[in-house]
């Protein structure tokens, strides 16, 4: 695992996009021969988006030959309500970039048939060759995308109820009222994550302190699910100097010493 260690969040969005630009450059994506990139929503992506955004505009990378998968999105809010993990994608990043529509994949959290849709977006996933890389944020509790403590570790795309912390943190995006907040979503197993070639994922500010120590020293364990990583062959995080105020002064030199020599 890699630790990347910024000074502030604009730090971790811009080392984000540009390992982003990269791997999508150095790919030679072709329609034939796509990019396959999963996605995350949450405020961690957001200054990441911006700056994918801005170097789409300027020329330095294409989103014509990629496609993408999200994480996840509530069950029963409407597509079009501004919460909505579809509108969020749309307002932050696809409506500003080069990407054509049909290459963009989200749960439909109002499917008829919730297990199907999931079953199809597994295999769509699949037949699209797996996820060439994985970015995700990280709940204050250690999730990744909604697989909540206690999720298996070798989860798949399921529908899952949302905790009482998630629910509570989310709902600063529902006029803070945690009754506006859907209870459940769909979202991609950790085990789905865990299948990319490549997972990157972003950690800013105190309120994850706990999440990424967790994460870095603790045990692989269902409770902290974002524990998985250390079992991934290419897992990246990038977190500022906030989120590694839990962290022993011990592993937070090794990480930043072993950075500034990194190939
Ligand atoms: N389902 C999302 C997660 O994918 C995200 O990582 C988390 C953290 O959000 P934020 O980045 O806003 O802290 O929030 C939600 O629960």
């Amino acid at each position: 695992m890699r630790v990347i260690i910024q000074p502030h969040y604009d730090g971790i969005s811009q080392w984000a996009a540009e390992h982003v630009i990269e791997r999508i450059n150095s790919f030679n994506a072709s329609a034939s021969h796509p990019f396959v990139l999963g996605l995350p929503t949450g405020s961690s992506p957001e200054g990441m988006y911006a700056a994918l955004v801005k170097a789409n505009k300027e020329g330095r990378v294409s989103f014509k030959h990629v496609l993408t998968f999200n994480m996840d999105e509530y069950v029963g809010l409407a597509e079009d309500h501004p919460q909505s993990y579809h509108s969020f994608m749309a307002r932050n990043l696809f409506d500003h970039i080069d990407i054509p529509r049909e290459n963009i994949h989200i749960l439909n959290g109002n499917a008829k048939d919730l297990k199907a849709e999931c079953e199809r977006y597994e295999r769509m996933i699949e037949e699209a060759g797996g996820i060439d890389l994985f970015i995700g944020g990280i709940g204050p509790d250690g999730h990744i995308a909604f697989n909540e403590p206690g999720s298996s570790l070798v989860s798949r795309t399921r529908e899952k109820t949302l905790t009482s912390d998630t629910i509570l943190a989310n709902s600063r995006f529902f006029d803070n009222d945690v009754n506006k907040v859907p209870k459940y979503a769909l979202t991609v197993g950790v085990g789905t994550v865990m299948d990319a070639r490549e997972v990157m994922i972003l950690c800013n500010g105190h309120h994850k302190a706990r999440a990424l120590q967790a994460a870095v020293e603790g045990a692989v364990s269902q409770w902290w699910t974002i524990s998985a990583l250390q079992m991934h062959r290419h897992g990246i995080i990038v977190a500022d100097e906030a989120a590694c105020d839990e962290l022993k002064v011990g592993t937070y030199k090794y990480f930043k010493d072993i950075e500034q020599n990194n190939l």
